[in-house]
């Protein structure tokens, strides 16, 4: 009998719900038994505000245990990962994205527009921050951190003391707690992080029988969208902390038609933005191309942004130079 793979998770209730989610799916696909390791990191031991702790909290005693063996893989939020390359490590799968957008939670039910000015909106990271600012509408926006259900509890706790909380719908989602949501942002309005609502299957590299085991998680189109969405992050050398927001969809083609002379395929449509903290400087633009091309388009649109100066507002943010890792979600 084969020994059960050891999958390292951090021991929040979104962490368990996702890790769980992948070990069931694997088990289901493959046969293969998985046994949840919880493994402590520093971000959920300190109270301290997450672009304070630094570099990986959330991720680097993860990695730290898969290098040492101690686990066999490990499932992240994509979007708390670096974009650098974790050396010896290799994100085997990207399994189906979730609805990537952001959610409004509303103390009375008021949906974003029917918020009055001076409403106090919870949020620690400063993309929305930047874009909840960038609506004009005077809101008063408040940093917050903490897990989930702290966050929900500043909200609709008995001692609630904020109007509105931002979340990523596909947190929500993984806890069983949509019921929660008043109101889906639209994109538009309201761009999600590079990779939000994606999880990256990591093991080590040289573990060729678990990258071919892990690959039947792997969901095409998903990583396409996410590589497009964090080359543009890469490209404009910032973390997972700064103000900017990345969203690919991948629409499918018609299938090729010998009739029609068709060329049929699908198409891959990036948005991106990079937007001040205090809304008033607000760079959009999109690009559509092939998503084989999904690394190429995200350098594209992070050039064309960086030509209408990225550089600039993301200099304001203590930006971090070429070479420098950049880690640690305010997400
Ligand atoms: N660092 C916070 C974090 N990391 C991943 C998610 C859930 C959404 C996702 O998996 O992208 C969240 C919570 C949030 O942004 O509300």
């Amino acid at each position: 009998m084969t020994a059960p793979l050891r999958l390292g998770t951090r021991g929040s209730a979104l962490a368990m719900a996702q890790s769980g989610h992948v070990a069931a799916a694997l088990t289901a696909a493959t046969g293969r038994e998985v046994e949840l390791v919880e493994v402590l990191t520093a971000g959920d031991r300190s109270a301290a505000p997450v672009h304070r702790l630094g570099v990986g909290v959330f991720v680097s005693a993860l990695r730290d245990e898969l290098t040492a063996g101690t686990i066999d893989f490990a499932v992240h939020s994509y979007k708390d990962l670096p974009t650098a390359d974790a050396p010896g490590l290799h994100v085997a799968a990207v399994p189906l994205r979730q609805d990537p957008r952001d959610a409004l939670i509303t103390r009375d039910g008021r949906t974003l527009a029917e918020l009055p000015s001076g409403a106090r909106v919870g949020t620690g990271a400063l993309r929305r921050i930047a874009q909840l600012h960038a609506l004009g509408m005077q809101l008063e926006v408040t940093p917050i951190r903490g897990n989930v259900d702290t966050r929900l509890g500043r909200v609709l706790g008995p001692d609630a003391d904020l109007d509105a909380v931002v979340l990523a719908r596909a947190g929500l989602a993984r806890l069983g707690r949509t019921d929660v949501i008043t109101e889906t942002l639209d994109p538009m309005l309201m761009l999600p992080a590079p990779a939000q609502g994606a999880l990256a299957v990591e093991c080590r590299i040289d573990d060729q029988d678990l990258v071919e085991l892990l690959a039947v998680l792997d969901h095409a189109p998903s990583r396409a969208a996410i590589t497009a969405e964090r080359a543009l992050l890469a490209t404009l050398e910032a973390g997972c902390s700064a103000p900017v927001a990345a969203y690919a969809v991948i629409a499918e083609g018609e299938p090729t038609s010998s009739l029609a002379g068709g060329e049929g395929g699908d198409e891959i449509y990036l948005r991106g933005a990079v937007i001040s903290p205090d809304g008033t400087r607000d760079l959009r633009l999109s690009r559509t191309g092939t998503p084989a091309d999904a690394a190429e388009i995200g350098k594209a649109l992070a050039a064309e942004l960086l030509e209408l100066g990225a550089d600039s507002i993301l200099g304001q943010e203590g930006h971090a130079g070429p070479g420098t890792q950049q880690f640690g979600s305010t997400e």
